[in-house]
């Protein structure tokens, strides 16, 4: 599917279209407005549809992408071939051409107001690595309820930052076992955790949990996430709640939000589950809600782990049905993450603390020896999954550096 300007191949081609919002410098006092990545351009959505006479022109012409997600998913549909057309049909071209943006001219914000923010725990192969880290006198790695229900906790929504804001060095306490007493600092155990986000777009109500087979009725698209830990202050504080301060300082999500229709090609089964499933997390006869996304994680622009997210035991399906089981509601713009995506390899880990075991064992990059993340150190994930006829489908890159502590 030829589109203007686009070379073959390139992974933000037509067959992608994640959105976005986005200003242009000195222009219109820089007004926030929907933008669709194409290539390495923005096409502003709302003045293409307004030109065009398009239905979805007022949709489009927003702020945030918090209309367009709560519209559901015919609306999504329809939005989506309707700019399909508007970027690969060639008599389109002169009405879209003044609406392409470069990127390099553009800010990209927060697509969406973050409602609640919850962080799983789905990579069978972090929680394995984790446990024998935090808990090295357990016998089992695993915790017992761990095959059975994705475990979770609530984050702090009002910290997720979008992709390119600094993130300052937490302080907080922290106690080591071979510590008197905790201390109070700037932590010295700054990590991150490459993760996947999933956006929801269609509310629920209180008393009524969202089935398996209600997903994409309700999650629009994904996201690339870090989850900033400071792993002194976490493991200090988490006992017997789960963490809290440790993560709750910044979480980043990439600027693109690439919608699931987006993502078919890249569907795969979860791994073999081992233990039988409650019915409502029985997963045997739906589609298969594995998605097949090659992560990449670099520090100061050097990779340094190449997690695979097809290896997640839990799918999000699986996450939506469990975190709605009880009756909590849904709101528009609820984020939930996978949890670390790590695989089975070494150098598949999606956390410093994994892939350097606590410290042990630093990695060795061009910029110096790392164990954690030093001040100004920047980390860049990005991503890519398998599209239509041989294409890649990019996820838009999460960036951060660490600031010093303020
Ligand atoms: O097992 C623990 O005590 C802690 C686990 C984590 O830090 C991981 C977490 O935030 C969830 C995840 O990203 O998988
Ligand atoms: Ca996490
Ligand atoms: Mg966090």
């Amino acid at each position: 599917m030829p589109s203007f300007d686009v070379p073959e191949g390139d992974p933000f081609g037509p067959h992608n279209l994640p959105y976005g919002v986005f200003s242009r410098s000195g222009s219109d006092s820089g007004a926030r407005t929907v933008g669709v990545r194409l290539g390495d351009q923005v096409l502003d959505a709302g003045a293409a549809a307004r030109a065009l006479a398009s239905p979805y022109a007022s949709l489009l012409s927003r702020p945030t992408l918090g209309p367009l997600l709560a519209a559901g998913r015919t609306t999504w549909s329809d939005v989506r071939r309707a700019l399909t057309t508007w970027v690969t049909v060639p008599s389109h071209r002169e009405t879209i051409a003044p609406f392409l943006h470069p990127l390099s001219s553009v800010a990209l914000h927060l697509p969406f107001e973050v409602a609640d923010y919850v962080d799983f725990y789905a990579s069978e192969n972090h929680a394995r690595n984790v446990g024998r880290i935090f808990r090295p006198d357990a016998t089992e790695p695993l915790t017992p309820n761990w095959k059975h229900l994705p475990i979770g906790y609530h984050g702090r929504s009002g910290t997720v930052v979008v992709s390119g804001t600094d993130v300052a060095r937490p302080s907080g306490q922290r106690k080591s076992p071979t510590d008197p007493a905790p201390v109070f600092g700037p932590s010295v155990r700054l990590d991150i955790e490459a993760e996947v986000g999933f956006v929801v777009g269609v509310p629920s109500p209180m008393g009524s949990p969202v089935p398996l087979s209600s997903f994409r009725e309700h999650v629009f698209g994904l996201c690339l996430l870090n989850d900033w830990s400071a792993r002194d202050l976490q493991s200090w504080e988490y006992v017997p709640l789960g963490p809290f301060l440790g993560k709750s300082f910044a979480t980043s999500v990439s600027a693109w939000i690439t919608p699931l229709d987006a993502l078919d090609e890249a569907r795969v089964s979860p791994p073999e589950r081992t233990h039988p499933l409650l019915p409502y997390l029985d997963d045997s006869a739906e589609d298969p809600y594995g998605y097949d996304l090659r992560i990449s994680v670099a520090v100061n622009g050097h990779v340094v782990s190449e997690p695979p997210f097809s290896t997640m035991y839990w799918t999000a399906a699986q996450q939506l049905a469990h975190l709605t089981v009880n009756g909590a509601s849904l709101r528009t713009g609820d984020l939930y993450a996978s949890g670390t995506v790590s695989g089975p390899a070494p150098d598949q880990r999606g956390s410093l603390l994994e892939l350097t075991w606590n410290g042990r064992d630093p990695l060795a990059l061009p910029t110096g020896e790392r164990a954690f993340l030093e001040d100004g150190d920047e980390v860049t994930l990005t991503a890519w999954a398998p599209g239509p006829h041989g294409t890649r489908v990019g996820l838009g890159e999460v960036r951060g550096r660490v600031r010093p502590a303020g």
